[in-house]
């Protein structure tokens, strides 16, 4: 049978990998560095505490390694994160085996690891597959994750840890006060808009709608309208909202991989040919500045 190995960095990501095991008949360790945490309750059969010393996660890649290289053919799963990729990375490196990044879904088929990843900004669907044991990183989200069976046994190791980087400080990043990922109701403004007082017409609909504001990249890192963290897309937020309705924004690839798994799609565009009207369920060819104060009227917000 094979094993699977979930390098942990929140129980909820946990959660998710270790349920995506299960229903592929595999046997799962956590792998957790410092304490478990509540990932005794994430779904895996135990949890294998590292403990070495190091705050970093990155620098338990040699234990890590230590303990997937013993089983022939094992899979060590790690999420999509800067510690994830590196110590993914790392792991594949020191065993020598393949290492799959960014899967957006998995399957394993007897010696093999089958899995599918979106590239060239959402347009391409890439299917690979690499021999057991290898390495995969996990866009987040993937797996809907199901209620443990039981809890995990709960295991600690003294490990040797990688020392040669040295953190010097953890501070957090001031994050804004919108949580757009969470959003219900997203609206999009797009270069199409003027300037402040659009981005003000579009939060009054938003805020009519019980909703969120979110830009395209030029607006946030362009026009600095908006803030960074509120841009959908590629290198943004994945939004996932009941209605986006955009106002402006041509749906360029790289925005729209941001957005596609939206609800229902509402785009005002003055452009007829806008790429964003092929996501659209509905569409609205016309000046946003005529339209969106008669979508604003039309919901009652003022
Ligand atoms: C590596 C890379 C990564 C990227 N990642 C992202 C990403 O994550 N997210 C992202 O958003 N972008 C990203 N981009 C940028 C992306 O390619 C586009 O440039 C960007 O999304 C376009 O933004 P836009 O739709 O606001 O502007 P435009 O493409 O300029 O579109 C403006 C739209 O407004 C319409 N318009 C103009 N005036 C009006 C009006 N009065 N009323 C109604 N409509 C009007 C136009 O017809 C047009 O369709 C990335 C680019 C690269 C190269």
């Amino acid at each position: 049978m094979t094993k699977v190995y979930i390098f942990a960095e929140s129980a909820a990501a946990a959660a998710e990998l270790a349920t995506w095991a299960r229903r592929s008949g595999a046997a799962s360790s956590i792998l957790a560095v410092g304490d478990a945490g509540d990932l005794a309750g994430a779904g895996a059969d135990e949890v294998i505490v590292l403990k070495g010393g190091s705050e970093r996660p990155e620098d338990y890649a040699i234990a890590i390694a230590a303990i997937v290289g013993e089983d022939a053919g094992g899979l060590l799963l790690a999420s999509s994160t800067v510690a994830g990729r590196e110590v993914a990375a790392n792991v594949a490196g020191r065993l020598g085996c393949a290492m799959v990044s960014d899967a957006s879904s998995l399957e394993l088929r007897g010696t093999f690891l089958r899995a599918e990843r979106t590239v060239l900004g959402g347009a391409v669907v890439d299917v690979c597959e690499a021999p057991l044991p290898c390495v995969a990183t996990v866009a987040p989200g993937i797996v809907e994750p199901e209620p443990a069976p039981q809890e995990s046994a709960v295991e600690e190791r003294v490990v040797e840890v990688d020392g040669r980087i040295v953190r010097r400080s953890l501070s957090p990043f001031p994050v804004g006060d919108v949580d757009l990922e969470k959003a219900s109701v997203v609206v999009c403004v797009g270069m199409g808009i003027d300037g402040p007082e659009d981005v003000a017409m579009a939060q009054k609909l938003a805020d009519g709608l019980g909703g969120a504001v979110g830009c395209t990249r030029d607006v946030a890192e362009g026009r600095k309208l908006l803030p960074k963290d509120r841009y959908i897309g590629i290198t943004g937020a994945i939004v996932k909202p009941e209605l986006y309705l955009s106002m402006g924004v041509s749906g360029q690839l790289q925005h729209v991989y941001g957005m596609r798994d939206s609800k229902v799609v509402v785009a005002v565009d003055s452009n007829k040919d806008a790429p964003i009207f092929r996501a659209a369920d509905y569409g609205v060819v016309g000046d946003l500045h005529e339209v969106v104060p008669q979508i604003i009227a039309a919901v009652g917000a003022h």
